[in-house]
């Protein structure tokens, strides 16, 4: 995985929206382990956190929210895109996950997808794995573009 240069701690959670430099991850994680201690998961007994910061500085979060009927079971970057559009909507420009341990987890293929959606022109995710990007996560991605080009 390509893993850029670290962040710096010295930049606020609004600065770390710049796309030249991934931010410090810091409040992010301590936001998706919060939102994780609301996850409703009684199936799996997997509880997810996932926080985000918008371009203009927003803070949105999720959490997974699990059904009786398994497949209908939401991830929670999925409550979290919901949360971006409730909330003035806007371009994702820093993102991570975490499980009930606060481990860092990287998000599942669909998941990939829906934070591609609404990503802004770098999306900044942490993983477990380190610093990356929701391109290099989501290679040659299908996207509002695709449906553009046949309009
Ligand atoms: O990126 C992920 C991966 C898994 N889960 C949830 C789905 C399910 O509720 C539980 C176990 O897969 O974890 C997420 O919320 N996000």
């Amino acid at each position: 995985m390509d893993v850029p240069d670290q962040p710096d701690p010295a930049r606020s959670l609004g600065e770390q929206t710049s796309a030249a430099a991934p931010p410090d991850f810091e409040a992010l994680t301590e936001a998706a382990r919060d939102a994780m201690t609301r996850s409703y998961a009684p199936y799996s007994g997997y509880p997810v956190g996932a926080a985000a910061v918008t371009e203009d500085g927003r803070l949105v979060t999720g959490c997974n929210v699990e059904n009786a009927s398994y497949g209908l079971g939401l991830c929670a970057e999925c409550t979290l895109v919901g949360q971006l559009q409730l909330t003035g909507g806007g371009r994702l420009a820093a993102f991570t996950c975490v499980n009930a341990a606060g481990e860092y987890i990287t998000p599942c293929g669909r998941c990939r997808q829906l934070l591609y959606e609404f990503s802004a022109e770098i999306l900044w995710i942490r993983t477990a794995a380190g610093v990356t990007t929701i391109d290099a996560l989501l290679p040659e991605a299908f996207g509002p573009h695709d449906l553009e080009e046949i309009r």
